[in-house]
């Protein structure tokens, strides 16, 4: 069976990766590409300035891109994946629910929003059900499904491995962010180039947040967010893609090295076609994981930790992920595809 799918925002950073991954795909077939006012009308080789190392798949740059509202799309769309700005994304994809679509968005707007399911699929892919209170709530057909900020992804696998295994009381984390996650023209080379950034606005809070909501507990009504303390500190470094992370955890029960890596490498997977096989990697080498050696393990989809020792009261490791692809389109796409296996395209 072949899903036909959309991509809104299919121009841009995020959108060029969700065209690269959806092109050969098994379950999911590209039907429509929507981007500004600027680009419509444009085919997508002219209106995309392509940047990924691999060409326009074939069948996709001769696409005419469309406008950004539900009157340009086609009516019978299965699936619309999202990488619009979060502000035209806060505008657009309600319309696109209410016309029916079924959207599964990597935009930061609704993610905490109590109707909205944010999921990891491995993590928490229960909570996608709260779909049927956001129809009720909502009046809606279609459905809204948000995955996390790239930062919040790359720490959270780990994170439910350690709270399986021992409760988690408090979360401190430090990032290490690539210059991709701004985007192409987000920080220019002379602001980053032999420097670091000591701020990303607005992404302390959403790794605080966004996190407390994965690791919550869906109760068939709505999540109820996880309560430990999660304190964030966000830093822009000259890598171009892979998000590291230093992250210290104060445990509710006594935490050994040995019990926390069986916990984070044993943490399950999914069978779903983008699912990496296993999804934490742990190093045992202190001087894993890197950026530039670790972020395309399992096709970018994994999750690398390494570091790990034993603190007065909990643990400390670090983590990384292919921002764009686990952190982003990949993410979406999983998210995609749990929405098939689960019944809701
Ligand atoms: N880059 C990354 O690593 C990550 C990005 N994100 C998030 O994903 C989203 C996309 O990011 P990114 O791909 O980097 O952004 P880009 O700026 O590269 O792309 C934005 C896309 O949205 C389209 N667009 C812009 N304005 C409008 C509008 N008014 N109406 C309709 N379409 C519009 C653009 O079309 P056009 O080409 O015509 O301008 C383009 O297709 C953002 O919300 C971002 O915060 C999340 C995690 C990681």
């Amino acid at each position: 069976m072949s899903v036909a799918v959309g991509i809104l925002g299919a121009t841009g950073a995020v959108g060029q990766r969700l065209v690269q991954l959806l092109a050969s795909h098994p379950e999911f077939e590209i039907e429509t590409l929507t981007a500004s006012e600027a680009s419509a009308g444009e085919s997508y080789s002219d209106a995309a300035k392509w940047r990924i190392e691999s060409p326009v798949p074939d069948g996709v740059g001769e696409m005419t891109v469309t406008e950004t509202t539900p009157e340009a799309v086609p009516e019978d769309l299965d699936l619309l994946f999202s990488s619009l700005p979060s502000a035209v994304g806060r505008e657009v994809e309600p319309a696109f629910c209410e016309a029916g679509h079924v959207v599964s968005s990597n935009s930061s707007n609704h993610r905490t929003a109590e109707d909205v399911p944010l999921t990891v699929p491995e993590v928490n892919g229960d909570h996608l059900d709260l779909i049927e209170v956001q129809r009720d709530e909502r009046g809606w057909d279609g459905a809204l499904v948000k995955n996390p900020n790239c930062s919040t992804i790359t720490m959270v696998p780990p994170l439910a491995a350690l709270d399986d295994a021992f409760g988690l009381d408090q979360v401190t984390v430090a990032t290490l962010q690539a210059v991709s996650g701004a985007g192409y023209d987000g920080v220019t080379s002379m602001e980053i180039i032999d420097n670091a950034i000591p701020h990303i606005g607005g992404e302390e809070n959403k790794m605080e947040t966004e996190s407390r909501k994965l690791l919550g507990e869906f109760d068939g009504a709505g999540v109820s967010w996880h309560n430990a303390r999660v304190e964030a500190s966000c830093n822009r470094i000259p890598t171009l893609d892979g998000h590291l992370e230093n992250v210290w955890v104060e445990t509710a029960r006594e935490a050994t090295v040995e019990a926390a890596i069986d916990a984070m490498e044993s943490y399950p997977s999914l069978e779903l076609h983008s699912s990496p096989d296993q999804l934490v990697h742990v190093f045992t080498d202190p001087e894993r994981p890197q950026p530039r050696l670790d972020r395309t393990l399992e096709g970018g989809m994994s999750i690398a930790a390494g570091g790990l020792q034993e603190t007065d009261d909990g643990l400390q490791f670090n983590c990384l992920a292919h921002n764009t692809l686990r952190g982003a389109a990949g993410a979406s796409l999983l998210n995609g595809e749990l929405l098939l296996d689960r019944g809701y395209l």
